[in-house]
């Protein structure tokens, strides 16, 4: 095996370890073997990516309480040398964290992530209502912060279990997350390369700007989609920060950018939307297949262009009898 694991790929992730994301990067296949550069952000793990000095960054995009990780939507949304090859579903436990010695009591300030603490926020309010909240980089990050010598800046952190047990820190309190079985989404991002093939089992991941020269845009959009017959998984609007009111939607399709009925829905957008991004086609987690209707399927499609092309060669025969 090369020293970068199986396939050669190195990666950057939203570090330091035991990070979620990591565990989320730990499942492809090689990673644990390859190079991996923890990042402090998710903004450095793509840069590393668009600088060529990793083939891939694992970054968080989503997760099932808190939605979307606007980091990630809007990074990958500007860029257009990021493609997404791969996602990831990993489920979150959350653990507060102190020093030996802390009490529960003794705890004024509590450092985590942002999508961390918005899913222990019942919990949090419940047991600690006066307690400062102090965002940080990763939930790893602000338990590896309480390892080093004071002065502290903090007094917990929430992390996942893992951190407690690799640092020594001690458990003020257990699975603090407000929803059981809470799961977060990932995504592997890399440069522009041959699309993953087609699984049958498949995601796309698009970002279209809302037209604002005409009303009913929105709707257009979403018309593209439903006349084809293609589900839609996540669909988010984010604004451009160009002024007021401009936006572009984040938008995961069902179906593989080979998929027929994918590609047609794509080339309708880019009509409404010429700005229309793809950001790749990659096999979902989950593994469902959807169910398409026969007219949605690659051979409709195929058979309906044969026709229209024939159309302007016909002679006569198969058109509507003459009265
Ligand atoms: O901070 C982490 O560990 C991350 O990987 C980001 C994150 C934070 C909270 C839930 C899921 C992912």
């Amino acid at each position: 095996m090369s020293p970068d694991g199986a396939s050669g790929e190195t990666y950057a992730y939203l570090g330091p370890e035991l990070t979620f994301t990591e565990s989320a990067l730990l499942t492809v296949p090689g990673a644990a073997e390859a190079r991996r550069v923890p990042a402090t952000s998710v903004n450095a793990a793509l840069q590393l990516v668009l600088d060529g000095e990793v083939g891939a960054a694992m970054v968080p995009i989503e997760n099932s309480v808190e939605g979307g990780v606007t980091a990630t939507l809007d990074a990958i949304a500007v860029s257009e040398e990021l493609r997404i090859i791969r996602e990831v579903v990993v489920p979150v436990r959350f653990n507060l964290l102190a020093r030996p010695g802390t009490r529960l009591e003794d705890v004024r300030v509590v450092a985590t992530h942002s999508h961390a603490i918005a899913q222990c926020r019942g919990w949090v309010d419940e047991h600690l209502p006066d307690v400062e909240y102090l965002p940080s980089s990763s939930t790893a990050a602000a338990g590896v912060a309480l390892t080093g010598p004071g002065p502290w800046p903090w007094d917990a952190a929430i992390c996942a279990p893992v951190v407690g047990e690799r640092y020594g820190l001690t458990v003020l309190a257990a699975d603090i997350g407000d929803r059981s079985g809470a799961v977060t989404r990932f995504v592997l991002v890399s440069r522009p390369r041959p699309l993953p093939p087609r699984t049958g089992s498949d995601k796309t991941t698009i970002v279209v700007p809302l037209p604002d020269d005409h009303p009913g845009a929105l709707m257009e959009i979403l018309e593209q989609f439903a006349t084809r017959g293609v589900n839609l998984s996540r669909i988010e609007s984010r604004p451009t920060g160009a002024y007021l009111g401009d936006y572009f939607f984040s938008i995961d399709a069902e179906g593989h950018l080979e998929d027929a009925r994918v590609a047609d829905a794509l080339a309708g957008l880019h009509r409404i939307s010429p700005a229309t991004r793809f950001l790749g086609s990659y096999p979902r987690a989950d593994e469902s297949v959807p169910s398409v209707a026969r007219h949605h399927r690659d051979q409709a499609f195929e058979e309906a262009f044969r026709w229209v092309r024939s159309l302007a060669r016909r002679t006569g025969d198969g058109d509507p009898p003459r009265r």
